[in-house]
């Protein structure tokens, strides 16, 4: 597992194009790919979101989660985006990821399928949080059990915390891409985050990516911020 690359994808989270735009360039040279998610989607529209992404690989977290018709639609219309990742949320079930499989097959040309990922439970929520949802079980039994009915439902990879990486691992091997949020350099701000790990403990965990953005773009220096993670994934 740990033979594998981790590759880092920075979080453009921003309303303002110029700034995503700057964000991007600063990042370039240590960062795979750029992700654009709500807040820049909902504030600019979906031609910025292609027009910042340029040519770098474009993850691209909507996060459906809707009834089957809805989300098999809702992809259909992101065809021309041209995403290297997409996102739904893997508690919509079984008949809403097999209908979003469906749909990135129909949608897409074969060579240009986007990985279609499962947000299995958000790294903001702990234990309690989850539990005021309903959830009696831990975090890490709970991202398990929506990982396999989400990879068993056609996705081909999974959000979650590192924490969860092992586990996974453990019960899917290593067919699902695993990307990871909740990432803090060590002395970092958690802000909102909760099952956090370091960029080092994550890579030594198994993840495919990592995804990072307050700690790169709220830096002084966000190249800096970038090209230090970069390194310490190259161990
Ligand atoms: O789907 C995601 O990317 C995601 C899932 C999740 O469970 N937690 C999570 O933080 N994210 C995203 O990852 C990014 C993390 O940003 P920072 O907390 O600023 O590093 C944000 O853009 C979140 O939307």
């Amino acid at each position: 597992m740990t033979a594998r690359r981790t590759r880092l994808i920075v979080a453009l989270d921003t309303k303002d194009t110029a700034q995503a735009r700057a964000w991007r360039a600063q990042t370039a040279a240590s960062t795979d790919a750029v992700k654009l998610g709500l807040e820049f989607t909902y504030a600019r529209g979906l031609d910025a979101v292609r027009d910042v992404a340029g040519d770098r690989p474009l993850f691209l977290d909507l996060k459906l989660h809707d009834i089957p018709n809805t989300v098999a639609s809702a992809i259909g219309s992101l065809a021309a985006m041209r995403p290297a990742m997409l996102t739904i949320h893997a508690a919509g079930g079984h008949a809403m990821i097999a209908a979003a499989r469906a749909a990135v097959d129909d949608a897409f040309p074969v060579d240009a399928r986007p990985i279609l990922l499962a947000v299995t439970v958000l790294t903001s929520m702990d234990a309690e949080a989850l539990r005021e949802t309903g959830v009696s079980d831990t975090p890490r039994g709970q991202v398990v059990r929506l990982g396999a009915l989400a990879m068993a439902a056609g996705a081909d990879g999974l959000v979650c915390s590192s924490h969860e990486i092992a586990p996974l691992r453990d019960r899917l091997g290593d067919r699902p891409v695993l990307v990871v949020p909740g990432i803090r350099p060590a002395g970092a701000a958690a802000g909102d985050q909760k099952r956090i790990m370091t960029p080092a403990e994550a890579r030594r965990a198994g993840a495919d990516w990592i995804v990072v953005g307050r700690p790169i773009t709220t830096a002084a220096d966000p190249a800096a911020a970038a090209a230090a993670i970069a390194a310490e994934l190259a161990g």
